[in-house]
């Protein structure tokens, strides 16, 4: 089954209390405290906006795709996320239509989440990434 719903639109930021300025200003709260995930070399802070999500992500290695963006970019949108049920059927089948994923396999994402992206080639300018919720899981 295709994606559920939008999971969370992520910002790089090179300091999350500078990136959340916006967000608190606009009276949204932190989900809890701050998480490292290291295989991505990122700090997370994560917003509430309903039933989604604004995913700051500042670099806390050299070697983050972050950095390279912040290096590259500057701050801001870095991509969209959306939710899906079973992220390895739903790698099988955009895979068996052309879908360009980073990476064959899920890697761990924020709060124990399974994750892939797919190529912001494939995306037409915009990364986008899938996150998965098993069916029934809490949300
Ligand atoms: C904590 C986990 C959390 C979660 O949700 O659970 C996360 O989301 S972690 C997020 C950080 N991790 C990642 O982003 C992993 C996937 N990203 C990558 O593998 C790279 O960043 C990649 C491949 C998207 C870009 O790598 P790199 O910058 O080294 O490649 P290029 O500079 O050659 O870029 C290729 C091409 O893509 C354009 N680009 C790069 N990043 C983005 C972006 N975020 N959005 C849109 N477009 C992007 C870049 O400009 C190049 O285009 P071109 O026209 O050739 O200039
Ligand atoms: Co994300």
């Amino acid at each position: 089954m295709p994606v559920t719903q939008l999971d969370h639109v992520a910002i790089a930021t090179p300091d999350l209390d500078v990136g959340s300025a916006p967000y608190t200003a606009l009276g949204l709260h932190p989900e809890g405290p701050d998480e490292d995930v290291g295989s991505q070399g990122v700090r997370v802070r994560a917003f509430h906006v309903g039933d989604t999500l604004i995913e700051l992500l500042m670099p806390i290695r050299d070697d983050s795709p972050i950095a390279a963006f912040l290096e590259k970019r500057g701050p801001g949108l870095h991509h969209t996320a959306y939710r899906v049920t079973d992220l390895d059927a739903e790698m099988t089948r955009l895979m068996a239509e052309g879908g360009h994923f980073l990476g064959s396999t899920p890697t761990p994402g924020r709060a124990g989440t399974r994750v892939a992206f797919l190529h912001p080639k494939w995306g037409q300018g915009t990364l986008i990434e899938l996150v998965e919720h098993p069916a029934g899981a809490a949300q």
